[in-house]
């Protein structure tokens, strides 16, 4: 082979070769490039989520006046954080002045606002609207509730614990699904029939309160907080399934402290750690749900056995051992197992806590006014003079008319569950003009809504339970209960908002009846508007008010 035709044989190699290494150089330069942007866009992107005041300035000037799909809803001018002072350093709450200050600078023009919500001041805001009419409320909740979903962030945390029951499922089939299976048990007829229950616990209540008197003294500075949730968490529980954890007489037992690990002191990092790392066991949570299963399966193993309940009072239907297990068998056996009634359970039982507010708040109204409270109490020692054990039924609580104005008017000011009432637009909706894109968030926020001038009169602000009873004597007034947003509206409204009620009313009967209850402040008056510092209820001053 000559050297011309060695050449010839060479050359191709080396091109190759030459091409290999410039298309290699290219993909080296478009590797480092695409690189270095990755790198780049990876940390920008830390870095905003990372830097909260970034994406709050972004959010502000940025997506709320420019991007957003729903900014033809107008905005407030005074600050657009809704919760804005409401949780003012993650612990202390303070009270709605951001959304009251919306609502009279809103009213009478919008029906709608654009606003801002998040709870910390560096978290990061979300947009939300806000109905602020009767009008637009109704539409949100009732008549176009076809268009909005239950926005269930704030109980996704309850849901990866306890699954998914009617208030943590974000399906909205399997929630209408879970509802009507669960609505039989709740009609009137059933709902009296847990009164004899609320009122064992009640009695219970009263005497743990009498043990802790000091009778040397005229009144004992007392924390009721405990024994209350103790106490009505027994009484829900009981109601739920016929049985419960004796949290208020033994609440060392071995279930009773799992479930007030659970559901009571739930520590944030163990919640975390739980929600993290799904598999491991949280042994409280076997505790609590062994405890429910086998309440559960000895209801089916009654009801099986056709000998439906031990019925404590004879004639009139009422006993204490009615609960909502046992009326869900009356009406459907077949779908109930002891599994398929635990995750309804937790939906069930989590919504107690907002009795516990109830009762919480009306105390520290009645200490506030203590004119209203001695007439409360002039009202149920004059219908029944026996004494608290005369009180037996759900007529008998229906009867005390003024306790039914204040437990309304204490839970008008002061809703248990304001942030509760999330809705999410599953398509594009039109109210009053204006487009909710599909996908926004709706807040009706109970707060604002329950102290409506507009809607309540001129005293909306006042505590003053007899606006209730001038509706009763068909006066001129506002007052409605279509009205009261405390308990929602619609087809997500508050299922058990007549358990609630009347478990309210026996607590509040009996302990206003027998005791007095004081506030220790020099001043309590100064802190009226301030709803929220009824959130945990100081040491009050009890006395046994004797004659009854
Ligand atoms: C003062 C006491 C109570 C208040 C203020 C209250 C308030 C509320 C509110 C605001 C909602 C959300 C409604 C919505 O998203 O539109 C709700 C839902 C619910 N509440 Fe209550 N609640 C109370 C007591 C109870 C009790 C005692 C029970 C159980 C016996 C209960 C069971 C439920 C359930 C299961 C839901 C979800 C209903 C559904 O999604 O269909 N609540 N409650």
């Amino acid at each position: 082979m000559n050297t011309l035709a060695l050449i010839f044989r060479v050359l191709p190699v080396i091109q190759l070769l030459s091409e290999l290494w410039i298309v290699y150089s290219f993909l080296n330069v478009v590797w480092k490039v695409t690189a270095h942007l990755l790198i780049r866009a990876l940390a920008t992107a830390i870095f905003l989520y990372l830097c909260p005041s970034v994406r709050v300035v972004f959010y502000n000037a940025v997506y709320f006046p420019l991007l957003s799909k729903a900014r033809a809803v107008p905005s407030p001018s005074t600050g657009r954080n809704i919760f804005h002072g409401h949780y003012s350093d993650g612990k202390s709450i303070v009270d709605g002045v951001t959304s009251m200050a919306y609502a009279r600078e809103a009213l009478p023009r919008a029906r709608l606002l654009r606003v801002s919500a998040s709870f910390y001041p560096s978290a990061r805001p979300w947009e939300v609207i806000l109905p602020v009419s009767r009008d637009s409320v109704h539409q949100v909740l009732v008549s176009r509730a076809e268009s909005f979903v239950r926005s269930i962030s704030a109980y996704s945390i309850l849901a990866r614990i306890f699954g998914k029951g009617v208030l943590t499922t974000d399906s909205a089939s399997a929630h209408d699904m879970m509802r009507s299976s669960l609505l039989p048990a709740f009609t009137q007829h059933n709902v009296v029939r847990l009164v004899p229950g609320f009122l064992e616990h009640t009695s219970k209540l009263i005497v743990s309160i009498e043990n802790k008197l000091d009778h040397s003294n005229p009144t004992t500075s007392m924390h009721l907080e405990q024994p209350i949730t103790r106490s009505l968490t027994d009484s829900t529980c009981q109601a739920l399934v016929g049985d419960n954890f004796n949290l208020l007489e033994h609440p060392e037992s071995m279930t009773a402290t799992a479930f007030q690990r659970l559901l009571l002191g739930t520590a944030p990092a163990r919640v975390i750690f739980h929600c993290t790392l799904k598999f491991t066991k949280w042994r409280d949570h076997d505790i609590v749900n062994d405890f429910v299963r086998e309440a559960v399966n000895a209801k089916i193993a009654l009801h099986n056995s056709k000998q439906k309940y031990e019925d404590a009072s004879g004639s009139d239907g009422q006993h204490r051992n009615a609960n909502i297990m046992s009326f869900l068998l009356e009406h459907d056996a077949p779908a109930w197992t002891a599994d398929s009634f635990l995750e309804q359970f937790y939906s069930l039982l989590v919504m107690q806590s907002d009795t516990i507010g109830g009762v919480r708040r009306t105390l520290w109204y009645l200490t506030l006014y203590p004119e209203i409270q001695s007439r409360l109490r002039d009202e149920i020692r004059s219908t029944f003079p026996e004494g608290a054990a005369s009180i037996t039924s759900a007529s008998d609580l229906t009867s005390l008319r003024f306790l039914d104005c204040v437990l309304k008017e204490s839970l008008r000011l002061a809703p248990p569950r304001r942030n509760a009432v999330f809705r999410k637009a599953v398509k594009d909706v039109h109210i009053d003009g204006y487009r909710i894109p599909k996908g926004a968030t709706v807040y009706v926020d109970a707060y604002m809504l329950n102290r409506l001038p507009s809607v309540w009169g001129p005293d909306a602000s006042e505590f003053y339970p007899e606006r209730w009873q001038q509706k009763e004597s068909n006066t001129d007034t506002f007052t409605d209960e279509q009205n009261l947003m405390t308990f929602s509206k619609g087809p997500f409204s508050c299922i058990g908002e007549q358990v609630a009620l009347l478990q309210m009313k026996a607590f509040l009967a009996g302990l206003v009846g027998t005791f007095s209850f004081e506030s220790p402040e020099e001043d309590p008056m100064a802190d009226k508007d301030n709803v929220y510092s009824a959130e945990k209820l100081k040491a009050l001053l009890v006395a046994r008010v004797p004659g009854w």
